[in-house]
């Protein structure tokens, strides 16, 4: 579960409404490839932003596909996306592995359909995980990767709109934590910001937008789907719901996972994740010109921080820029690999666990420049538009938080670290916090 920013002050409205000028009308612009320029200057700080090649015609867009050579014919999804573009590929086997930080690989696909020993298998790796570098890459997850597809892409139609129908529908307040934040609007940050380095980050805004998604039908606290605005709204909307569906099925399984390779009961988290409370964001990190990030070091794309809630399922395009902090404090890779879902443990799940999970931090930073073969001169010197899709998974919101059997007492000496919480009262403060 994430933040969003501080308010959108008057440095941010310029940059709004500069962009809202600039920008074609939607649907107008689903066909050109010509990089249309937009610059915004975001706070105390001169940054280009430049606003690239339509996502609708943009292969890029495409989340990550295991190429076609190796695994399945190119899918080519509901909208026509050509979804298996030429891309570098991890061998299968392999995860993250540098600076101490392990990152593995594990495939979820026994837990479904193997033997007892094998599903527990399973659960331990992946409660090993979580337990030392607090990430792993999933396959073999369920979710189809023509779904995956179809999201992105309508993710991209979305922040495709004409500026002032995103903004109209924006996010108002941590409670809700529903709806459209423009760029620079949250600043990501650590939880424990008192050195003046994490203060001079925070002072950068993040260069991205985002659409949050809540539990739909929740009394007072609509979402805010753009299904007044056109068909293509209404579709949006559909796409997001039935996804979101499969997201909360998949946390559950992920949760009995970690329950298993805790020694508790596979179904110990079923009542704490039935209802949930999760938030679906849709991320878009507009093209940057490379000389952003060389007149300011401290930029980056979105900062250093962790996220808070129980699990994060992370569906990353092709693109690359996540990384994940290590042991020893250096910032590694978290290189997309094919059909796969990166999962992080949040803060609640930590302080769940008594520390035995991790929550580590992360940040996305520029991706590598566009590979050559590109013919558009004017894209040689920005970096490009990247999506993904961030599932913030959280145990429903009036649940006691209080550390899980097995990780505290005398008989292990160790104590109890924190106070009972309730998960929607941890949330919304976190969230609060951030602003
Ligand atoms: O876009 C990404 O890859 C990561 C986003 C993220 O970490 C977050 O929104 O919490
Ligand atoms: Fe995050």
């Amino acid at each position: 579960m994430q933040s969003h920013g501080r308010g959108s002050g008057g440095t941010f409205a310029s940059a709004r409404s500069l962009s809202a000028a600039k920008r074609p009308q939607h649907g107008t612009s689903n066909q050109s490839h010509k990089v249309k320029v937009l610059c915004a200057y975001l706070v105390a700080s001169s940054l280009l932003i430049f606003q690239g090649s339509s996502p609708l015609t943009d292969s890029s867009i495409s989340p990550l596909q295991s190429s076609p050579q190796r695994t399945r014919p190119p899918i080519v999804d509901v909208f026509g996306i050509m979804t298996n573009t030429s891309q570098e590929m991890h061998p299968a086997s392999m995860g993250v592995n540098k600076d101490d930080l392990v990152i593995p690989l594990i495939d979820f696909g026994p837990f479904f359909w193997g033997t007892p020993s094998d599903k527990h298998a399973v659960a331990l790796s992946i409660t090993e995980a979580f337990k030392t570098s607090g990430f792993l890459y999933l396959k073999n997850h369920g979710i189809p990767p023509s779904v995956v597809s179809q999201v992105f892409a309508s993710s991209a139609r979305f922040f495709d709109r004409p500026q002032d129908q995103k903004n109209g529908l924006g996010w108002t307040t941590p409670q809700s934590n529903r709806g459209y934040v423009a760029i620079g609007r949250e600043k990501l940050a650590p939880l424990d910001e008192t050195d003046d380095i994490n203060n001079r980050r925070k002072s950068v805004p993040d260069i991205k937008e985002t659409m949050e998604i809540g539990r739909e039908g929740v009394d007072g606290l609509p979402n805010r789907w753009p299904d007044h605005l056109d068909e293509e709204g209404k579709k949006f909307k559909e796409t997001m719901l039935g996804f979101f569906e499969m997201c909360k099925h998949l946390h559950k399984q992920v949760m009995s996972s970690i329950a298993l390779g805790m020694n508790l009961p596979e179904h110990f988290f079923d009542e704490f994740v039935s209802g949930g409370d999760n938030n679906l964001r849709l991320l878009h990190y507009p093209p940057v010109h490379k000389d952003v990030f060389k007149r300011n070091p401290e930029q980056v794309r979105a900062g250093e921080h962790s996220d808070y809630g129980s699990v994060t399922l992370l569906f990353q395009d092709r693109h690359g820029g996540l990384q994940v902090r290590s042991p020893r404090g250096s910032f590694v890779d978290a290189t997309p690999i094919a059909d796969t879902i990166v999962i992080n443990a949040g803060d609640l799940l930590a302080r769940w666990s008594n520390d035995t999970i991790k929550s580590t931090r992360h940040r996305v930073i520029q991706p590598p420049k566009p590979e050559g073969g590109k013919s558009d001169d004017s894209l040689v010197d920005t970096y490009p538009s990247r999506y993904s899709i961030a599932y913030f998974c959280n145990p429903n919101n009036d649940k006691v938080i209080k550390a899980l059997p097995g990780t505290y007492g005398e008989d292990i000496h160790v104590a109890k670290k924190y106070t009972d919480v309730t998960a929607g009262e941890y949330l919304v403060q976190r969230l609060t916090e951030t602003y």
